[in-house]
Formats: C-alpha cells, structure tokens, sequence
C-alpha cells in the first residue's frame, strides 16, 4: 500500500488508501474518551451522477457487489462515539435506499428526501434534527457533513474535525490544490492566475456546531441554495464563523467520474488483499508447502495456522482472505466446514470472503477422479457464492526435484496473489493448475 511521504503542503502526492485498521479501531477508543457529546451526520445522497455519465446515480453503484453508499455509511456506522446517520436521497431512491440499508445491516440511518441542489438536500437532512417529537434523531452537539460519493473517510480525521467543531464551530478538511486556478475572460482568453500555493481544494469532511450551520440555512439566499458549493462559506457568511482547516489524506477525494468508480474499486481490492492466512493442517508435506507459500507471499502479510476450528474468531477479524491447504486429494471437507463457517457468522457480509484451496496432489491422480473433485468443487463454489464466500481452487503436483518445486510453489503464489486481488467471481469452482 502507498503511504503518502513528507511533502510540500502545495503539492499532493497519490492516493493511499484505508478501511478498517488496528490504528482506526484504537482511535475510536480514543474517540469515545474524546468525544463525549452527541455527534450525528448528514450524508447527502440525492444527485443524480451527471458526470459519470451513467443510468443509476453514481452513489448506488455497486463494488464488489456494495452500492458505493453502503462504503460510505460504514465508514461512519462502525465508530461507536456517532449517533444517527441521516442519508438523503432522491424521493424516488427510497425505497433503493431503504433495501441496501436492510441488506447491509445498517443499524444508525434515517433517510430522507433531498432537493434540486446539494445545498438543498443538506438543508433537509439538517431539518430531520429540528423536529422536537422523532427520537431518533435528536438534536446532536455537532454534525458532520460528508458527501455520500467519499468512502475513504478515516476515524482520526473524523475525530480531528469533530473536535476542532465543537471549539471553533466550523472545520472543514482541505486538500492541496493539483492544477493551478486562473480566472478566463468571456472571450476565453486568461485574466489571471491565483498563485497555487495560497490556496487549499475544500473537500469534506465539515463539521458544525449544529446550532451554526442549522442557521446558517436558514439565513442562507436562494442564489446560495441554487449555485453554492461550499458549506463552510454559509457558516462564515450567514453566522461569522470562521472554520479551522485540516489537512486531509488525498483518499478523501470525491467519486465523480467513471474512471473514480475504477479507482475506487482498487483502492478496496488492495486493501482487502493486504493479509492472508495459510490453514496447513498437521501433516508434514502440508506444513512444508504452507512455509514456502509464506514465503513467496512476501508482499503480503501472512500466518499459517494448523486448524481453521480454534483460531477462527481471531482469524476472521483479521483477515478475509483464507489459503487452505489440504494434502488429500479429493477431500476437501476442511475447506467446506471452514465455508460453511462463514454462512454462520456476519463476516462475508460486508466484504467478500476469499477461500483459497490448494490441493497437494502427493500421486498421480486418474482422469475420472479428478473430474469428480472439479465437480463437486464448482458445486460447493455456487452454493457459498451465495454468501459471498468466493471459492477457488489450485492443484500442486508434489515432486521431489528441487526446482520443478521451487517453480509450482512460485506459481501457486502468483495464481493466489491473482485470484485474492481480483475477487473475480467467474473464475470461483476453477481448480486451477500451478
Ligand atoms: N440535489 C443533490 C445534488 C447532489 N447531492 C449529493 O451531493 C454529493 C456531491 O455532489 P456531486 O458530486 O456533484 O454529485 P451529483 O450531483 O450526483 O453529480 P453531478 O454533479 O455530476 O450530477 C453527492 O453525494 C450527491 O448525491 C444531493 O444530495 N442532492
Ligand atoms: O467539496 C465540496 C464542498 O467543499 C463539495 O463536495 C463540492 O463543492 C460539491 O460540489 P459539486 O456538487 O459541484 O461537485
């Protein structure tokens, strides 16, 4: 994964990435400390996409099979120290919405309906607050704003723009620019050009002292209703307030154009692809196939363990994807009892669970047999693709020529490493050949 390096504050530098991580799960420890009055969000979801060009709204698209939303909700659902998360939608994405929010299990949404304009449909997420009799979204301290089209929004910048809210009243999370700005006469020629390093790109998060911003659109003309793009600027304009900026990591940016949705998808895949464990059983050829692997998965972080059964609950909060290595051929009744596992726990749900089973052919194998395996394999692959578990299969001969062995285990990585970052559900029930 990239990190961003030290830099010049005027020049940004290429996009990281993050999901859930250890250093997100001890910041929410940090955040509930912190934080300890009531924060809600606002996230507006009630465009249509225009720039991207397709039929269904780009907050609805899906990767992975997740409409882009549900990321973005998540992002914000799993900190404990966030109350409701108020989603606007389109009057006519109601029902939509409402079914992702069942399918994915989100616990903390209201949704609304938005209006004609972004300002519009923030204003009408920010009113679903003012209502004195609906318990479930009381008036909270602070709101955060965030476009529904941001999923990589991290908890120590949500906790720092939170923060900064509550003291200052606005805060607003800032990028720095990559084009330089210029001004163009009506003709098209240049008028002039703002000196790059002077100004900031305005991305969200914002935060508000609810009180601020719930009057500041209150106030607010209907010039800034119909052409307004900046949130922070009503906060100033309409209540004095001036908001602290923070700088943002460049995952922040907003989900616009076709290529975004491709990057987007990347970003999760490479996330999700960062660990693996190695289930290698006790027997010894087993074991000693799992150690190699280890190896030539340098590029990701890896365990062997022998039993799926007992590490299990640590495992599945670690890692989603799972390399089983069984050394008997035809039987892979380990990897089927570790799948049906995962129909029993919440763990596919969100994300898609990789299974990865290598068979450690030790003989020959007949024709007929191995077609029985394949078989029975693609079946067991289309039941628990079901759940989102994406099944596949390697086939390793074992030989005692070193090299010839050196090269399959090489190549059983390769193909590993292949099927775990693309999470390509056609190629799930193969039983591939290293
Ligand atoms: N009437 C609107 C318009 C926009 N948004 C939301 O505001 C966020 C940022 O806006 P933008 O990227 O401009 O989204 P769209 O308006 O959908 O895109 P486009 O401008 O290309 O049509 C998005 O989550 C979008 O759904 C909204 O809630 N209500
Ligand atoms: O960055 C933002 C505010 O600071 C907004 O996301 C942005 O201004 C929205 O504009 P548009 O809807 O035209 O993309």
């Amino acid at each position: 994964m990239q990190q961003e390096r030290c830099s010049s504050p005027d020049r940004p530098l290429d996009p990281g990435c993050l999901l859930e991580c250890d250093a997100e799960r001890s910041a929410d420890r940090l955040g509930c400390a912190a934080v300890d009055f009531p924060v809600a969000v606002v996230l507006p979801a009630g465009g249509s996409g225009e720039r991207m060009g397709l039929a269904t709204p780009k907050q609805f698209c899906t990767i992975l099979n997740r409409p882009l939303i549900s990321f973005t909700i998540q992002a914000f659902e799993r900190l404990s120290w966030i109350g409701t998360v108020v989603v606007v939608v389109a009057k006519e994405n109601h029902d939509l919405m409402l079914n992702i929010v069942k399918k994915f299990n989100h616990t903390k949404v209201k949704v609304v309906h938005g209006g004609t304009t972004r300002h519009r449909s923030i204003f009408n997420g920010l009113r679903a607050f003012s209502s004195t009799t609906d318990s479930l979204t009381p008036k909270p301290k602070v709101v955060i704003i965030h476009d529904a089209v941001r999923p990589f929004v991290e908890e120590d910048l949500l906790l720092k723009i939170t923060l900064a809210a509550k003291e200052q009243g606005a805060s607003g999370a800032i990028r720095p620019l990559v084009s330089t700005v210029i001004a163009t006469t009506s003709e098209g020629y240049l008028d002039h050009s703002l000196e790059r390093a002077k100004y900031r790109a305005s991305e969200m998060p914002q935060g508000f002292l609810y009180d601020i911003i719930f009057q500041a659109y209150q106030r607010c003309s209907e010039f800034d209703f119909e052409f307004g793009t900046e949130c922070l600027h009503l906060a100033l304009q309409y209540c004095g307030t001036n908001a602290k900026l923070i700088d943002g990591p460049p995952t922040l940016w907003k989900v616009t154009y076709k290529r975004d949705l491709a990057a987007a998808e990347a970003i999760i895949k490479e996330t999700l692809s960062m660990s693996a464990c190695i289930i290698a059983g006790a027997e010894a050829e087993a074991v000693e196939l799992a150690k190699a692997l280890q190896k030539n998965l340098n590029m990701m972080e890896t365990d062997v363990i022998p039993c799926a059964k007992e590490s299990n609950t640590e495992y599945l909060s670690k890692t989603r994807n799972f390399i089983h290595i069984s050394r008997t051929a035809s039987n892979f009744l380990g990897t089927l009892d570790m799948v049906k596992r995962f129909e029993h726990t919440d763990h596919a749900r969100l994300y898609p669970v990789v299974v990865v089973w290598v068979q450690l052919n030790m003989t020959n194998k007949s024709v007929d047999s191995q077609k029985t395996d394949e078989l029975a394999f693609r079946t067991l692959a289309s039941e628990v693709i079901l759940g989102n578990v994406l099944l596949y299969g390697i086939q390793i001969d074992h030989t005692k020529v070193p090299e010839q062995w050196e090269r399959s285990v090489e190549r059983l990585a390769q193909i590993t490493v292949a099927l775990i970052r693309d999470r390509n559900a056609a190629l799930t029930g193969q039983l591939l050949h290293a």
